[in-house]
């Protein structure tokens, strides 16, 4: 269960007062979700999503994922809006942590999507991409190469644990992507971590996209990759081409793909995969017994991330020529 910072009644009272939202009727914690600490409100006006923000969220960041919300918003695109105070301030304190309240979203995440489901991501990722275009704020992303190579010192010495010769491969695999990332490719703002518990159903219907806490600037199609990944393999590790397929032809029917970011795609693929991996090794190194959030197994992306590897063509993610 995701809820780092435990709040009361009194505080919570105490800070719903510096906005315009009605009286507290109820509240509760989320239990989903890994990174921040999220409760659903009822007050006397709507029901809205409190978020405290926890370690891997900077508090300069903030004005930036909140303004891109509204940004988004703004331009159409079906997300959560921030609330914003009396005094016209988005964000505020609550139990010691920076917090926003943003609005409440209708829908539930699926749990098993299907080929359509991932070619409505697919489109809805390349409307936000174009919806981005024009936001003022910009944020490098802090998960990156240079950021993979920090996370990696903090892990290296102990990776064996999880598995033998881990610390030997992904030195190595850090040395061919530091070589080989592109460079030259359509950038914006990309979402980067616009998981299956990231976008929101109603019935079959996409009705929105949450949770922009690792928002930032980098190549467009480097997002795609991370949904090639999040959404297109399935629990015994296999990779669904149908799913990818779909996801892609979901993408391109809003915004088409040069050649140069298909033939990029095989690498960054295995970038994304690392990404995960390297967060998800690092929480599981660290992250104590009886904490209150399920741990998530960096392996799924390891596996993940061998299966690139011996990609050669983009084409073996089902993109027709
Ligand atoms: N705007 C919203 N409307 C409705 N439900 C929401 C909204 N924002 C968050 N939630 C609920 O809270 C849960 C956790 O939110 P979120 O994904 O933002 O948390 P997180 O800790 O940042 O998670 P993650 O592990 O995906 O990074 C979601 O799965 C959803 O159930
Ligand atoms: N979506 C991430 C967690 C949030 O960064 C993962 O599954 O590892």
């Amino acid at each position: 269960m995701a809820v780092y910072t435990d709040i009361n009644e009194i505080d919570l009272k105490a800070f719903l007062a510096q906005y315009d939202a009605g009286e507290l009727l109820s509240y509760k914690g989320i239990a989903e979700g890994v990174e921040n600490s999220n409760f659903l409100l009822h007050t006397s006006k709507f029901p809205l999503i409190l978020t405290l923000y926890e370690k891997r969220v900077e508090k300069s960041d903030l004005p930036f994922f909140l303004g891109l919300m509204h940004h988004l918003s703004e331009r159409g695109l079906n997300c959560p809006l921030p609330l914003p105070r009396k005094d016209g301030e988005l964000l505020g304190e609550l139990s010691g942590r920076p917090a926003a309240l943003i609005s409440f979203l209708e829908g539930m995440w699926l749990r098993k999507p299907e080929a359509q489901h991932c070619r409505e991501v697919g489109a809805a990722l390349a409307r936000m991409h174009i919806a981005g275009e024009g936001f003022e704020l910009t944020r490098p992303n802090a998960l990156s190469l240079e950021g993979w190579q920090t996370l990696w010192a903090k892990s290296e010495a102990r990776a064996d644990e999880v598995e033998e010769g881990l610390e030997a491969e992904i030195g190595a695999e850090l040395d061919v992507l530091a070589t080989h990332w592109p460079k030259d490719l359509p950038a914006g703002v990309i979402h980067a971590d616009l998981f299956p518990d990231n976008v929101f159903f109603l019935g079959d219907s996409l009705s929105g996209l949450i949770d922009f806490y690792f928002a930032c600037n980098d190549l467009l199609v480097y997002d795609l990759s991370i949904c090639l990944n999040s959404w297109c393999f399935e629990k015994d590790g296999a990779y669904n081409i149908t799913k990818g397929k779909a996801m892609i032809e979901g993408y391109q029917s809003v915004r088409p793909l040069s050649a140069a970011e298909i033939e990029a795609l095989p690498i960054l693929c295995r970038g994304s995969a690392l990404r995960f991996f390297l967060t998800r090794l690092y929480d599981w190194l660290t992250t104590p017994a009886g904490a209150l959030v399920v741990k998530k197994d960096p392996l799924e992306y390891l596996k993940k991330l061998r299966f690139h590897r011996a990609v050669t063509n983009a084409s073996e993610y089902g993109l027709i020529a």
